[in-house]
């Protein structure tokens, strides 16, 4: 954003204009809430404190009752001074019993603390002021209303991770576009309802910034959505096929080949062992059954080059002949989904996966444990360790969960927040994996994919809604499959 800022001066528009649109912004967010006059803004000392003092002055030319608590101490940039020494209203003491008097009185606070330039953990009295006004927010009667200008202080804008402590808004105003805190957790659910405002930064000047992160939703992949010709063969929309475990273990990919086909695969083919032939075979109609036992009878089912779409490792063990067949899908034209087992069975060995991997298109879906067998690490800034191990891998990593991150071998990420948390239910993977693999097996390139399969997901999973099973979303799938042509 920086970057983006200093274009735009360099076009003209002044880095002081920005600022007073930003601080409009946040005070007509805050009159439109309608939640009482008696605001109290938290200014800090960088340019978010600069917008906090727009606000402030905006506020009480329209009447609220305004008191800043300003943190700035000395220095500041040019225009964040200016907007301070603009503000001729009411200022709060910074000692304890002032400040807990103004937490007491407001309606609404305001923080303006620390946006994009938070660059270390908040300590002492900045962690003693975040801590009092989110319990001033949960008290039962006439609680504030918080209202956090760009980020709340305290969030981490790069990678959502609390720096300490931070703000818990009830409304966040931030500028241009959403950055990465706003949506992984936890930061998401510090931020409350997020609007967008527009402070004058061309789309032109945000297009020119070679962006590679971005929110997983339709602008990202729609015109990568596969398309039905008139006239068209099945075999136009493609074959996918996937791996079944053994007898004990079959349902998981049963679910994932049939949500490949609802996803859209014209024809679809469970291939299983000798053991499981029986049981898939009882499940099984519309999905053609194979017998496949080792990787020497995949790199054969796969020498027919209109199945052009591979999942394996759902109910599949992590092990040495899982990692074989998996090394076969990879190795095969078809494109590959790696789930499971088949992500597990390369642990400690990921330059293994890369060189198996080659230029092919592959897709690797761990949840956080198989990702940390994998790729190792455990918790921190979980954009940057999918983006490395996405470099690292030469595949495309789905690392799952609340906020899912899609990132591929070159750089570009995406950010998932439509899943809700009743799609963490068994089987949900599986179904994803099959959705991933239908999308593949239509032709859409491997980012595009998952992206798109990601969103699907948490599209059938809402549109149901709590107590749904992973049965559920394949039934689901066909009317959803329908919204999501329609985005
Ligand atoms: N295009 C945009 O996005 C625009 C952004 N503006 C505002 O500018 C903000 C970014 O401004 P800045 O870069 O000045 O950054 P901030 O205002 O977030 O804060 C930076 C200042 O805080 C200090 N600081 C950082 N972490 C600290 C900690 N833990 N404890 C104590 N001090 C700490 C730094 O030393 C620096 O002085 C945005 O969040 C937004 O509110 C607007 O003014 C205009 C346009
Ligand atoms: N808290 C959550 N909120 C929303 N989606 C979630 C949450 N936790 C997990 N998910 C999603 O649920 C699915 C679970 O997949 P996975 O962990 O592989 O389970 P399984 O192996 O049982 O299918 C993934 O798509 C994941 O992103
Ligand atoms: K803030």
């Amino acid at each position: 954003m920086a970057v983006a800022d200093r274009r735009t001066a360099e076009a003209g528009t002044s880095m002081s204009r920005l600022m007073e649109r930003a601080g409009t912004a946040v005070a007509d967010a805050v009159a439109a809430l309608g939640h009482g006059v008696s605001a109290l803004v938290l200014a800090g000392p960088g340019n978010n404190g600069g917008d906090a003092f727009v606000a402030a002055r905006v506020l009480r030319q329209r009447g609220y009752r305004v008191a800043v608590l300003d943190l700035a101490g000395e220095g500041g940039s040019e225009e964040a001074v200016t907007a301070r020494s603009a503000y001729r209203g009411p200022r709060v003491a910074a000692d304890d019993g002032a400040i807990d008097a103004a937490v007491e009185a407001a309606t609404v606070i305001v923080d303006g603390l620390f946006g994009g330039g938070l660059s270390r953990d908040l300590e002492g009295a900045m962690a003693a002021l975040v801590t009092r006004v989110n319990r001033a927010r949960v008290r039962s009667r006439a609680a504030p209303h918080v209202v956090a200008i760009d980020l709340p202080s305290g969030i981490d804008g790069a990678t959502g991770m609390v720096r300490g402590v931070a703000i818990r808004a009830d409304r966040t105003v931030t500028f241009e576009c959403r950055k990465p805190g706003h949506l992984l957790v936890p930061g998401r659910h510090y931020c409350g309802k997020v609007t967008v405002a527009e402070i004058g930064i061309a789309a032109a000047t945000l297009k020119g910034l070679a962006v590679t992160t971005f929110a997983n939703e339709p602008d990202l992949w729609r015109a990568h959505r596969p398309k039905l010709a008139r006239g068209g063969h099945k075999y136009d929309r493609g074959h996918a096929v996937a791996v079944s475990g053994p007898m004990t273990a079959t349902g998981a990919a049963r679910l994932a080949i049939t949500a490949a086909l609802r996803t859209g695969a014209g024809l679809a083919t469970l291939l299983s062992p000798g053991d499981a032939l029986l049981v898939n075979a009882a499940h099984l109609t519309t999905v053609m059954l194979a017998r496949v036992d080792d990787a020497t009878g995949l790199t054969e089912a796969l020498t027919d080059r209109r199945r052009n779409a591979v999942l394996l490792g759902p109910g599949m063990p992590p092990d040495a002949a899982t990692r074989a067949m998996a090394e076969a899908a990879l190795a095969a034209p078809a494109a590959a989904v790696l789930d499971a087992g088949a992500v597990v069975a390369f642990a400690g060995d990921v330059a293994g996966l890369k060189r198996a991997v080659g230029e092919g298109a592959a897709v690797l879906t761990p949840h956080a444990g198989e990702f940390s067998r994998l790729f190792g690490g455990e918790g921190g800034d979980k954009l940057a360790r999918a983006r490395a191990a996405a470099a690292a891998s030469g595949a495309v990593v789905v690392f799952k969960g609340e906020d899912t991150v899609i990132a591929a071998p070159d750089g570009r990420a995406a950010i998932n927040a439509n899943a809700p948390p009743f799609l963490a239910t068994a089987g949900a993977g599986d179904v994803l994996g099959g959705i991933i693999t239908g999308f593949l097996a239509q032709g859409v390139p491997a980012f595009e994919a998952a992206a798109m399969g990601v969103f699907l997901h948490g599209l059938v999973a809402t549109r149901i809604g709590p107590g749904l099973i992973a049965d559920d979303l394949i039934d689901g799938l066909r009317a959803a499959r329908a919204a999501f042509d329609m985005l």
